[in-house]
């Protein structure tokens, strides 16, 4: 995996993949106006550094609720590992554990969340959930997150239906092919579809609260009000994320919308952020502008596809010699040393 960066690794992921796949992993919703937002915003931020300060070593990890990650770049949860590797997300998860950073298993994963944790040992897990209308369904799935050993619930929040998304929709991707199956969804004989809830409300967060012991972040907020009933209901973090502009279409940059989050809640609770984190100057304009980590989504799909747990391997330390040597180059010695005077905009 002798690749560069990651826009190599997603030039042999889209080699590699059935078109059908490769365009659900790439694709959003609508014109993908806020797929091509999120990197772009990135871009047009630039970085102010400060010279002479006798950096010297660097220190790149962070303490996360109840997890540490030794580089703020954490794996977003993303369907249907299977589709990119035979190990799926096992492979992700021993990649991870490798690197120190969390991974985010989600709830549409093509392994079963005990068998990601079983596949590698050390692995600091969160588990992403869609709470589904049987609440008692959602609580065994609770349970069996808890059991496996994830230490958040990663509640999203942005789907009370699911995006529109063109490329899909123009493959008729409905289906995992060749008994592939959401592992977590299975009851029984049978497994369950995943339903997107449009009755979620706040009331469901207190309920959730009740059920578990585990912190809950929720993933998908954009709105500052929102940001501020997340902190007023007990979320114990929230990250900030448009779903890879899969959601709605249109959403701004979520680089962009940083900022009045953490004005509104940085005092409060930790913001997390996702979306177009492809380079480690983009880690640190967004911890810079308030961010405690980010996670990436694509990125680590494009890796697996590319080359399996090696791939993922090699993306995350990608990220982690980009952070370092930005950090380095912006004469910081630690993350805790960024802040917004650090960014300028535009370019
Ligand atoms: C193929 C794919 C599947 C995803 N599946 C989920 C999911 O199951 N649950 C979830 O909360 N977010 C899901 N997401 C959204 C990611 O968690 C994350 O918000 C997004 O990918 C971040 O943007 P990036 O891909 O530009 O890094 C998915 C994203 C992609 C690309
Ligand atoms: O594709 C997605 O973005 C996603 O979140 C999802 C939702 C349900 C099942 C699989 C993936």
């Amino acid at each position: 995996m002798e690749r560069w960066s990651l826009r190599e690794v997603e030039a042999v992921a889209r080699e590699r993949l059935d078109p059908a796949h490769y365009d659900y992993f790439a694709g959003g919703a609508g014109d993908e106006v806020t797929v091509r937002a999120n990197e772009a915003a990135f871009g047009r931020l630039a970085l102010l550094p400060r010279v002479l300060r006798g950096a010297g070593k660097l220190e790149t990890g962070v303490r996360l609720l109840d997890s540490r990650a030794a580089v703020p770049v954490l794996v977003a949860p993303t369907a249907f590992h299977l589709l990119a590797d035979p190990e799926g997300e096992r492979a992700t998860a021993r990649a991870a554990a490798a690197a120190e950073t969390i991974m985010i298993v989600s709830m549409a994963s093509t392994v079963a969340v005990e068998d990601v944790a079983a596949a590698a040992p050390g692995a600091e897990l969160w588990f992403q959930l869609y709470v589904q209308p049987d609440l008692a369904f959602t609580e065994t799935l609770v349970r069996r997150a808890e059991a496996a050993g994830c230490k958040a619930l990663v509640v999203t929040v942005d789907s009370p239906a699911l995006g529109l998304r063109d490329r899909e929709l123009r493959h008729g991707f409905h289906d995992l092919p060749g008994g592939l199956r959401c592992e977590n969804l299975r009851d029984g004989d049978r497994v369950r579809p995943i339903v997107m809830w449009p009755e979620l409300s706040w009331e469901h967060l207190g309920t959730l609260r009740e059920m578990t012991s585990l912190p809950i972040v929720l993933k998908g907020v954009t709105h500052p009000a929102d940001a501020r009933l997340a902190a007023g209901h007990g979320a114990a973090a929230i990250m900030v994320s448009n779903h890879g502009g899969r959601q709605l279409d249109t959403v701004p940059a979520t680089i962009d919308l940083l900022p009045d989050i953490v004005a509104e809640v940085g005092d409060a609770l930790p913001v997390l952020l996702d979306g177009g984190v492809r380079r480690g100057t983009d880690v640190l304009k967004a911890l810079a502008l308030g961010a405690a980590a980010v996670a990436v989504g694509r990125p680590v799909l494009w890796g697996l596809a590319a080359g399996g747990e090696r791939g993922v391997a090699r993306v995350l330390a990608l990220l982690r010699a980009e952070v370092e040597n930005a950090l380095a180059l912006c004469g910081c010695a630690s993350v805790d040393e960024l802040g917004p005077a650090l960014v300028r905009r535009p370019c």
